[in-house]
């Protein structure tokens, strides 16, 4: 009874084969792709794969790139399934106006989260970042409401609004410094720092909203760039996505054993 996670961002499509739909199952396989070369998954990454027999996904990328991943998985005989943030889910509350019109990765992300802290035996708010193509941070209270987030460009998008919308930035990449003294280190360290003051900014009022200090999770492809730029603690916790539609698999999918 294996099953396969997806995680189709606006860059990559992310994807993670389990022995079961359930949470802590053990990772068989896990690859990643440029949303270019989805057209070549069934040939190559996933030729030899053993069909699946479970699929759950999350995508926030447009139906053009849904539909070139559904080809692909034509390969097995399974249905996908996605998720569509609700109300609930996992024993998280969906604080959004609109609930559906929440990024399914955020909903997902938020669930992987909470269920990693109730694990430990943690029972508070928490303040989870993606940096991803976009760059997103969600607050959830200590009972598992999701309260609000906020959503920025990521670093490649900030960098490529200032080239497109000045004529003198266009430079190599820089280093992140506390006193930039050249273009290439006062653009790298503008974009990272714009990331880490708003998980400052969130952290902190989640702290005043809630009277107690958040934990604060991190994931999402570029994460690992931000880790030595942030100025609250944090996890970084490269498959967030993954424990959250392992979580949400696990209460969908009865376990035949
Ligand atoms: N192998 C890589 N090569 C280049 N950039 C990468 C790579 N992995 C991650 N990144 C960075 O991470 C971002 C994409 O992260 P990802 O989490 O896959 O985004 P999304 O979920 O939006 O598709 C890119 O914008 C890039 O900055
Ligand atoms: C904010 C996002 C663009 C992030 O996408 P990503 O960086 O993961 O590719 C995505 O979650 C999205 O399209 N959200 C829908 C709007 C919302 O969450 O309010
Ligand atoms: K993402």
């Amino acid at each position: 009874m294996t099953f396969l996670a997806l995680d189709v961002g606006n860059t990559r499509l992310k994807w993670a084969q389990y022995e079961a739909p359930v949470a802590g199952s053990r990772l068989l396989a896990h690859g990643a792709v440029f949303l270019e070369n989805i057209d070549k998954l069934a040939d190559e990454e996933w030729d030899e794969l053993p069909a699946p027999s479970r699929i759950l996904g999350c995508i926030v990328a447009g139906d053009a790139v849904k539909r070139r991943v559904i080809e692909q998985m034509e390969l097995w005989d399974v249905a996908p399934r996605w998720v569509i943030p609700s109300a609930q889910e996992a024993g998280v509350t969906n604080g959004y106006d609109h609930p559906a019109r929440l990024g399914a990765d955020r909903w997902v992300a938020m669930i992987g989260a909470r269920h990693r802290l109730l694990a430990r035996g943690i029972q508070k708010p928490c303040v989870v970042v993606m940096v991803g193509t976009a760059v997103t941070v969600e607050a959830i209270d200590a009972s598992g409401k999701f309260l609000g987030g906020i959503i920025l460009p990521g670093h490649g998008i900030m960098l490529r609004a200032l080239e497109s919308g000045t004529a003198g930035l266009h430079v190599p990449t820089g280093d992140v410094r506390d006193f930039p003294t050249n273009t290439s280190d006062a653009l790298t360290s503008g974009g990272t720092f714009a990331i880490a003051g708003a998980v400052q900014r969130m952290v902190e009022n989640t702290t005043r909203h809630c009277g107690e200090a958040p934990e604060c999770i991190m994931t999402g492809g570029a994460g690992w760039k931000m880790g030595p730029s942030m100025s609250v603690k944090f996890e970084l916790v490269e498959g967030l996505i993954f424990d959250g539609l392992l979580e949400i698999a696990s209460r969908r999918f009865p376990v035949e054993l």
